[in-house]
């Protein structure tokens, strides 16, 4: 099995608060794999960890196979670890067109010829504009980030993250506060991602979670409670009980 990222016994404590707890995940290449537990189960400090956000006390990142753990968080961007943000992280003055463009220059190491008009490069217009079309942002992409429907604004988030080329998607609940109107648009993006990017969600909507995933692993408590296929993991009592219950 070819793994697309990994962590090793990953130990993070917080002054004598274990967040963290001996977190051994393995996520094949290819994969769909939701992380779900209860609020405070430590979801985002694993994901600050495989980010580079966080260092670890212990413990190992590998992001196809090389260990990364030292790697700064910007380099885990160019080594192919991109992520996007529960929270909106984007600039509301520029348009998507904008932001897009920016994105894969950004990638394309053109970063030092800002000075360029941005539209002076082809090759960027066009990955851009197939982009925003894929994304379904064409009709708003000339408009103020900030004037976006909530829904659209996570779907640039998600564009961005793509824009980036990554092999390993972190997308952190891609539909959290979309409203109902927008949600089936977000949710089609989700499925519609490139099957070549491994895809870690993290979730608080079983739905999504059930019909996108096809492997979870259950936080509590900073620990790996269980691990299974979707089918394995929706009949555990155990998981019903200390999660899927507290939902209920
Ligand atoms: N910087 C910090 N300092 C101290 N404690 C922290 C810090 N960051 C997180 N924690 C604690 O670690 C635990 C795990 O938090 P984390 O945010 O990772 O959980 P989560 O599963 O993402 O929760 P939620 O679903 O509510 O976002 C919580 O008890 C939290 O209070």
């Amino acid at each position: 099995m070819t793994l697309a990222l990994e962590t090793r016994h990953l130990v993070k404590r917080f002054g004598g608060f274990i967040a963290t707890n001996d977190v051994s995940l393995q996520i094949r290449q290819g994969a769909r794999h939701a992380l779900i537990g209860p609020n405070g189960a430590g979801k985002t400090t694993i994901i600050n960890l495989l980010t580079g956000v966080l260092s670890p006390n212990s413990g190992e990142i590998l992001l196809g196979g090389e260990d990364i753990t030292s790697v700064s968080s910007y380099r885990r961007v160019g080594k192919g670890l991109s992520r996007t943000f529960q929270i909106n992280q984007l600039f509301g003055d520029l348009t998507p067109l904008d932001s897009v463009m920016l994105a894969i220059s950004e990638r394309k190491g053109h970063g030092r010829f800002a000075w360029r008009p941005l539209s002076a490069d082809r090759e960027v217009a066009d990955e851009a504009a197939s982009l925003l079309e894929r994304f379904r942002l064409v009709d708003v992409m000339g408009m103020p980030t900030t004037l976006l429907p909530y829904g659209k604004q996570r779907l640039l988030e998600i564009a961005l993250a793509i824009a980036m080329q990554p092999k390993v998607l972190l997308l952190d609940e891609p539909a959290a506060g979309v409203p109902e109107e927008e949600r089936h648009e977000v949710l089609g993006i989700v499925r519609e991602l490139p099957a070549n990017v491994t895809v870690v969600l993290i979730e608080h909507d079983m739905d999504l979670v059930f019909s996108f995933a096809d492997r979870i692993s259950v936080l509590a408590a900073g620990a790996v409670f269980a691990e299974g296929t979707v089918a394995e993991i929706s009949r555990d009592p155990q998981v019903k009980a200390i999660y899927l219950g507290e939902d209920a």
